[in-house]
């Protein structure tokens, strides 16, 4: 039998959907409809609520949200249609405990991504603000993913699947964006946020000094 999704269920993830929404929208961080939002409603089977496509983040109507499947197909009849990349936040909730996914695109990720590509990740350390991801060891040194920005939004599905480190909630999409999530709304939010603050700050230093010290640690 199919699950039954609750008006109750349903609503309390448009509401923390537009909620993120039009908080991350006031910091330009859903610059010309892009980016997009889901919140997890059920495991197995994998039931998620997500953004529309094509939308202005910055304003909330009730065509807003949809609610979809494993395979990225609305569970409900709808005109709507569901973020084109609806595959990729399948994947990460596949593979992770992720209960909340933010993408957006910044200048900040879409710098980061692309200086470090060839490396295929962008190394984080010897910043604070690590422990806002929940790693608290001393010295942490994390590697965020880099993966190519595939214009086949199936192999862009199946490449993020396999590119997830599970002990980093995050994922980048050279010269689109970045994936970040957590296992509610609030991580998912402190997660982007953190990645956000790190990704600005190494744009900085490599602006001020080059790419050349960043490695040297290793
Ligand atoms: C306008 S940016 C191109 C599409 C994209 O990368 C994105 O994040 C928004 O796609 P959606 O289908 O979720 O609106
Ligand atoms: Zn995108």
């Amino acid at each position: 039998m199919p699950y039954r999704l609750y008006q109750e269920e349903k609503q309390k993830a448009v509401n923390i959907l537009n909620d993120i929404k039009v908080k991350l929208y006031s910091r330009g961080w859903f610059p010309a409809t892009s980016g997009n939002l889901s919140y997890k409603l059920h495991d197995d089977p994998l039931y998620f609520a997500i953004t529309s496509s094509g939308r202005d983040k910055g304003t909330v109507t009730h065509e807003d949200v949809i609610f979809v499947d494993k395979e990225a197909k609305p569970i409900e009849k709808t005109k709507l249609k569901p973020s084109a990349e609806t595959k990729i936040h399948s994947q990460i909730y596949q593979k992770t405990d992720a209960g909340c996914i933010i993408h957006i695109h910044t200048v900040n990720n879409n710098f980061v991504s692309s200086v470090f590509f060839d490396e295929g990740f962008v190394p984080l350390k010897d910043m604070e603000m690590i422990k806002a991801l929940d790693i608290w060891e001393e010295n942490a040194y994390i590697k965020v993913p880099i993966i190519e920005n595939f214009f086949d939004l199936d192999k862009l599905a199946e490449e993020a699947g396999k590119a997830i480190n599970p002990s980093v909630p995050g994922l980048l999409v050279k010269n689109h964006g970045i994936y970040a999530w957590g296992k509610d709304e609030f991580e998912a939010k402190r997660h982007i946020e953190a990645f956000e603050f790190m990704f600005e700050h190494m744009k900085n230093m490599i602006i001020f000094r080059g790419t050349k010290n960043i490695f040297q640690e290793e």
